[in-house]
Order: C-alpha cells, then sequence, then structure tokens
C-alpha cells in the first residue's frame, strides 16, 4: 500500500541530464515510448509523490518545464555522468530525502518506490540485483550533501563509489526483474512493451 505521509517528505530527482549517445546524441528523456516521452512516464509515476519534482536536464528546458517544479543542470557542461545530476538535486532539494530515477526506466512501479520509501533514515537506500547495485534506482537523505561534494571535489564521478563508504541499505530485486529495464539503445525502445 502507499504511504503518502511518509512521501510527502521527498523530494524526486529525474535523471535527464546524460548525452544518450546510444540513441544518436538525442535527449533521451524526450524520445516517445508507448505514445509519450519518456520523462512523461515518469512524470505520473512520482507526480502523487511529491510537491518538490524535480528533472536534471541539460538541453531543452523548455520541455520539460511542464513536468516539474524545479529544472537542474550541471554545474560543468561537458557531461560528466550522473553524479552531476544527483549533486545539483541534492542542492536543489526541498526535502531530507530524495529519490533519485533516471528518465530511461519507465517500468518502475509504485510498490518498487515504496520499497526504497519505506527504509527511508540516515543511509542511502538503493536497489540491488543479485550482486549488482543499481545506483540511479535510490534514496538519498539529503543531509549527505556535504559528503557528496566533498566526493566531488575530490574527483569522485561514480554515484556507485560515492554510497558505497556510506553503508546504504539494500532493497533487493530480482535480476530479470522487468520494472528495472533500462532503455538505452533505439531497438530496446521499440521494442519494450508496457
Ligand atoms: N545530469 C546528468 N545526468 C546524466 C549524465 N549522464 C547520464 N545521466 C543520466 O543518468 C541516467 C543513466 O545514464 P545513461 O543511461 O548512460 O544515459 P545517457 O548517458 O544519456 O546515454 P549514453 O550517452 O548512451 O550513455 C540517465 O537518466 C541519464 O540522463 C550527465 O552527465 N549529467
Ligand atoms: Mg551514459
Amino acid at each position: 500500500m502507499p504511504t503518502p505521509n511518509a512521501l510527502a517528505n521527498c523530494s524526486v530527482l529525474l535523471l535527464s541530464g546524460g548525452r544518450g549517445q546510444r540513441m544518436g546524441g538525442q535527449d533521451k528523456g524526450l524520445l516517445h515510448w508507448h505514445g509519450r516521452p519518456l520523462i512523461a512516464w515518469l512524470h505520473e509515476l512520482a507526480r502523487p509523490l511529491s510537491d518538490d519534482l524535480i528533472i536534471s536536464c541539460n538541453r531543452n528546458n523548455e520541455r520539460y518545464a511542464p513536468y516539474a517544479d524545479q529544472l537542474v543542470a550541471d554545474q560543468e557542461q561537458d557531461f560528466q555522468g550522473p553524479l552531476a545530476g544527483i549533486r545539483a538535486g541534492m542542492a536543489a532539494a526541498r526535502h531530507p530525502q530524495m529519490l533519485v530515477l533516471p528518465c530511461d526506466a519507465p517500468l518502475v512501479d509504485a510498490a518498487l518506490l515504496d520499497a526504497l520509501l519505506s527504509q527511508a533514515g540516515s543511509r542511502p537506500v538503493v536497489v540491488r540485483q543479485g550482486a549488482y547495485w543499481q545506483p540511479l534506482f535510490c534514496l538519498l537523505p539529503t543531509h549527505l550533501r556535504d559528503d557528496l561534494e566533498r566526493a566531488w571535489q575530490s574527483g569522485e564521478r561514480s554515484p556507485q563509489r560515492w554510497f558505497g563508504r556510506l553503508d546504504p541499505i539494500a532493497v533487493d530485486c530480482p535480476l530479470d526483474d522487468p520494472r528495472l529495464a533500462n532503455l538505452n539503445t533505439p531497438e530496446i525502445l521499440a521494442t519494450t512493451a508496457r
């Protein structure tokens, strides 16, 4: 069951600031999947959870704006990776917890988000499949922004290495969990069912 009260305190960061190289350089969040831009599916999922829906994007701001309460851009403009978006989101988030999701995973469902949110506390909560962390599906306490800033300034660019030091709590999912499908290429985008 969704727990709206627990979620009222949560910011949401949708990561859509990548280069989209495997999509031929297209802005992945704006690509259509089953009739709507990918970002619209994530927006629909996340909208009921938060009054602070943040989108990390580095272009096409006017097209993302209708799906967000705030837009953030990476400080550097050379696509340093998703940790850059998490860093910008952490700096802007208005609540003590920030749920992070990538724009290209439209099959994530409310039950998975609930599983992350139900463990909210002082440590990161991160999806894990078998032995593999899925660092872009996570819940981060925003008090970690200073820790993240220090890590970033010392050259860290890997979300997994960053939170790996912070004793993350795992939300375990099966290796073949369809909810975690990442639509990274035109072929996968075209052939993935709803
Ligand atoms: N803010 C920000 N987000 C990024 C960056 N690189 C990747 N992301 C996001 O992180 C998530 C996972 O990245 P990928 O699936 O590799 O997406 P991508 O980098 O756009 O695609 P490729 O260029 O094909 O690797 C996606 O939601 C991206 O939008 C970046 O440099 N900045
Ligand atoms: Mg990438």
